[in-house]
C-alpha cells in the first residue's frame, strides 16, 4: 500500500513543480495547464493518457478550448503520493515539450 507524501517530501516535491498547487478543500494537487490553442492541448491528453495507463494512474481532468485543468491524488491512498509526483512531473515534460 503506497502512502501520502510526508508534510516536508511534499513541500519538496512542489518546489520542483511550477505551477502545481495544493487543492483547498481535500489532499490533492493542481495545476491549470494553458496551450496555444486546442489541437496542441488535446494533443498533451493523448500524449499524458498514454502515460497514465502505463503507470496505472490517472487524472482527474477536464478541457476547455485551450486549457486543461488537471487535480492529481492517489485514492488508494486517500490523498497525494509519490504516484502523483512522478504522473505531475511526466505532465509538465510532455507540456513543455508541446508548448
Ligand atoms: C484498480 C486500479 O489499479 C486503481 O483504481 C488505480 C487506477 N488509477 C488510479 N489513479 C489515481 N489517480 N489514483 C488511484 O488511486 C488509482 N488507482
Amino acid at each position: 500500500m503506497i502512502e501520502r507524501l510526508s508534510q516536508t517530501r511534499r513541500r519538496e516535491a512542489l518546489a520542483g513543480l511550477p505551477g502545481w498547487q495544493d487543492v483547498a478543500d481535500r489532499d490533492a494537487i493542481a495545476k491549470t495547464f494553458t496551450f496555444p490553442d486546442f489541437n496542441a492541448a488535446f494533443g498533451f491528453m493523448t500524449r499524458v493518457a498514454l502515460v497514465a495507463e502505463k503507470l496505472d494512474h490517472h487524472p482527474e481532468w477536464s478541457n476547455v478550448y485551450r486549457t486543461v485543468a488537471v487535480t492529481l491524488a492517489t485514492h488508494d491512498a486517500g490523498g497525494v503520493t509519490e504516484r502523483d509526483v512522478a504522473l505531475a512531473t511526466a505532465m509538465d515534460q510532455i507540456a513543455g515539450a508541446a508548448a
